[in-house]
């Protein structure tokens, strides 16, 4: 049994991940597990956990993705960029484009600009109730209300494989974000929960976005909720194909193709590497 467990530390615009291979991991990453080492003071502290390279079937890796809650992702946007970067850091890829499988399906992959930035096809944004899911009947769920605090809001719902719930509003706060996102994340609209986006349109090639994520909470970027927002502002004919998502922490480019097929390009920047004690389950 190792002592320790390696890991690699990265954050894409503040949204921080621990990369852990699974040549490093003696033990299963159960929930509790999960929840300790991402645990700001009792952990090593982060917005989840990236476990890979792992086989897969239909693609050269496989990566599982983890909430600080201990729940599986089916995708991370800025947590595929932060892997892409693991690998060529790690000379597992150089510069060539190649396949990651997830739960939320299969992407593309490249790393550019000496692994500073990354490019990811993320796959095909749908607004399919069933797809999602959101409850009620088969439908594109746009503009439909949902009450959370007494407050209505209007709202889109769109997946990239993971669930996302889009409300436009003209100005947008962390404090909307922290006082409706919790209730909305656990919406009975949204069988599997969901993530939460709070969208002003500045113009049709900009949108600014406050995130509540499932499993997570707040946090300062998130580049499927980047995907789903964008994608929910060009359907809506707000905005044009190539979008600039401008959050707390940074900004993601976002270009939609004809079926919405959404490719994301990001920074990716490294924390540190380091040996992570098993004494941290023992408290
Ligand atoms: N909390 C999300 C996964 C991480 C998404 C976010 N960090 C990103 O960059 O896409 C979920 O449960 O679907």
């Amino acid at each position: 049994m190792f002592a320790q467990v390696k890991y690699s530390k990265y954050h894409a615009l503040g949204n921080d991940y621990l990369v852990i291979s699974p040549e490093n991991l003696a033990f299963e990453l159960t929930p509790e597990k999960i929840q300790r080492i991402c645990h700001r003071n009792f952990g090593i502290g982060s917005d989840g956990i990236l476990f890979g390279p792992l086989p897969a079937k239909n693609a050269k890796f496989g990566l599982r993705i983890f909430n600080p809650d201990g729940s599986e992702a089916e995708k991370s946007g800025n947590g595929l960029r932060i892997f892409c970067r693991y690998l060529w850091d790690n000379q597992i890829v150089q510069e060539e484009e190649f396949e990651i499988d997830t739960l939320g399906g299969r992407v593309q992959g490249r790393v550019t600009e000496s692994g500073r930035s990354v490019r990811v096809e993320m796959g095909r944004v749908s607004f399919q109730s069933e797809k999602i899911p959101v409850t009620g009947d088969s439908r594109e769920v746009l503009q439909e209300s949902i009450t959370v605090a007494d407050q209505i809001f209007s709202f889109c719902a769109a997946t990239i494989g993971n669930p996302h719930c889009v409300i436009q509003l003209p100005e947008v706060t962390p404090e909307i974000a922290k006082q409706y996102g919790s209730l909305l994340e656990i919406h009975p609209y949204f069988p599997n929960r969901t993530n939460v986006q709070f969208m002003k349109v500045k113009d049709r090639q900009n949108i600014q976005i406050e995130i509540w994520e499932r499993g997570a909470g707040y946090t300062l970027a998130s580049g499927s909720s980047s995907s789903a927002a964008a994608a929910v502002a060009h359907k809506l004919n707000l905005c044009d194909s190539e979008i600039t998502v401008h959050m707390p922490g940074g900004q993601i480019a976002i270009a939609i193709s004809d079926d919405f097929t959404v490719t994301m390009t990001g920074s990716v920047t490294k924390v540190a590497e380091g040996l992570m004690s098993l004494e941290v389950f023992e408290y």
